[in-house]
């Protein structure tokens, strides 16, 4: 079996859904097709459930009313003739969609309304491909991504459930299923969070232990740097399974972040691939080393810092101990650490039990907080054994760092900058650590 996930651009328009087919038709053997929302429809629904959630009907129904057409034209556009049925099928989607929004609002609402988008996709190319002579089966996720625990999702679990539920389903060489939802520890619809679909692929690749696993989006691999800041950026033949892990977890959007870890103790390879030029190599990513030292730079946002300054206190034996009970009681995972004689400095990405963790925080000292900063992280194989980060050092002349990680790894180094600075820290560093003229760098 070979996991196939398509994000939203490769089924965001009827001519990206005919590169789908044609990509999809080129592979043999058994295949499961891992779809997500057309592209933009998710944030729509982001907007749909905040409008419902403030009472603004008015305004979430014009955005459904928006979505709907799209989806419509899609059909349209897909299968122009023939179409009656399954626009009155996608029209009887959008009424249990409305329903949804009747319901009185609950968490379990909103995860609803956002994997609405998955739904109807996987609808639509289902039928698409069924026209076009490519026999599919299309499988409803809720009832085997089980996933109550975010952080370590039990992959045999989901393999039973999904084995149990294809014995209720005709056979087919295509599968099709949505990505991003999930049930949670309540067996209620959840998310897998935003850009969740890549994490439901490796997921099932696991699950049903798949030769390989491809990711295919709008770009040609995985890039040494953010495209949508730095030029000049190129795609990677090969990572590591640690070094894509480090890249996605530091905010490499092509990735959501913790899409490697369901894959790397079965060993299977992801390859990235682009929709609309199918031909161009892609990146692969393997639990081989290819190469050792610099490899790519990425940044993740949203960083808050937190400093507890205490002289009387943080040598004492116990301290850091009682400092990461208060992050844990609150169920909130530090990313960078930096310690002093006087006082430590570590780093959250979820601001959202903030106030309770200060407030616990200030019997062990004086608090410090500052938002709106940016990780900054540089990866390779080996990186700092390979003399790279002396060049590293001199680009910081220039850019206030507020902390830095050297040596947790010896193939990642992590910086922190205010997010101000991050474009122009993406850009020095591209210049410097890649070696590329300085004007050539900047977009
Ligand atoms: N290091 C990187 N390499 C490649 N693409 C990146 C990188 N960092 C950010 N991106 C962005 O990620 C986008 C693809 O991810 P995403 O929009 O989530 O795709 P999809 O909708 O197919 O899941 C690219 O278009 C690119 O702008
Ligand atoms: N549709 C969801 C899940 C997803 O992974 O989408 P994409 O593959 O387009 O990033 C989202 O937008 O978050």
């Amino acid at each position: 079996m070979k996991v196939l996930k398509f994000g939203g651009t490769s089924v965001g328009s009827a001519a990206s859904i005919r590169n789908v087919k044609n990509i999809v038709t080129g592979i043999e053997g058994e295949r499961l097709l891992v779809l997500s929302a057309m592209s933009g429809v998710t944030n729509h629904l982001v907007q749909i459930s905040d409008h419902f959630r403030n009472n603004q009907i008015t305004e979430a129904t014009r955005l459904i009313e928006e979505i709907k057409y799209k989806h419509l034209k899609l059909v349209e556009d897909l299968l122009p003739n023939d179409n009656s049925r399954i626009k009155e099928q996608v029209n009887r989607l959008f009424e249990q969609f409305t329903d949804i929004l009747r319901q009185e609002s609950s968490e379990n609402a909103e995860a609803r309304i956002l994997t609405f988008g998955e739904s109807v996709s996987t609808y639509i190319v289902s039928e698409y491909f069924e026209a076009e002579g490519i026999n599919n089966t299309l499988l409803e996720a809720k009832k085997f991504m089980q996933v109550p625990n975010l952080e370590n999702p039990d992959t045999d679990r989901v393999g039973r459930l999904l084995d149990q539920y294809l014995k209720t389903k005709p056979t087919a060489q295509v599968y099709i299923t949505q990505g991003f939802v999930r049930t949670d520890k309540f067996n209620r619809i959840n998310t897998l969070k935003r850009g969740g679909s890549d994490f439901t692929a490796t997921i099932l690749g696991a699950a049903v232990n798949a030769e390989e696993i491809q990711i295919w989006t709008d770009i040609d691999g995985f890039h040494n740097n953010d495209p949508r800041y730095v030029e000049h950026t190129h795609p990677l033949s090969h990572l590591s399974f640690e070094e894509a892990a480090e890249l996605a977890y530091f905010g490499a959007k092509i990735l959501h972040p913790q899409t490697v870890s369901p894959v790397i103790d079965r060993n299977i390879p992801i390859y990235l691939k682009n929709t609309f030029t199918p031909e161009a190599q892609g990146t692969m990513i393997s639990n081989q080393v290819k190469s050792r030292g610099l490899k790519a730079i990425s940044a993740k946002d949203g960083i808050t810092a937190i400093k507890i300054k205490s002289n009387r206190m943080l040598m004492a034996h116990g301290f850091l101990k009682r400092i990461f009970e208060v992050f844990d009681t609150h169920e909130t995972a530090i990313d960078m650490i930096t310690t002093s004689e006087i006082a430590i400095s570590l780093t959250i990405d979820e601001n959202r039990n903030l106030e309770a963790i200060l407030e616990n925080l200030k019997a062990y000292g004086e608090i410090t907080v500052e938002t709106d900063h940016s990780i900054i992280c540089v990866v390779g194989e080996g990186l700092i054994e390979e003399n790279n980060t002396a060049r590293l050092f001199e680009v910081l002349q220039d850019i206030p760092v507020r902390m830095i990680s050297y040596g947790g790894s010896i193939n990642n180094v992590s910086l922190l900058v205010a997010t101000e600075n991050k474009v122009k820290t993406l850009r020095a560093l591209h210049t410097k650590l890649f070696k590329i003229p300085s004007h050539a760098a900047m977009a």
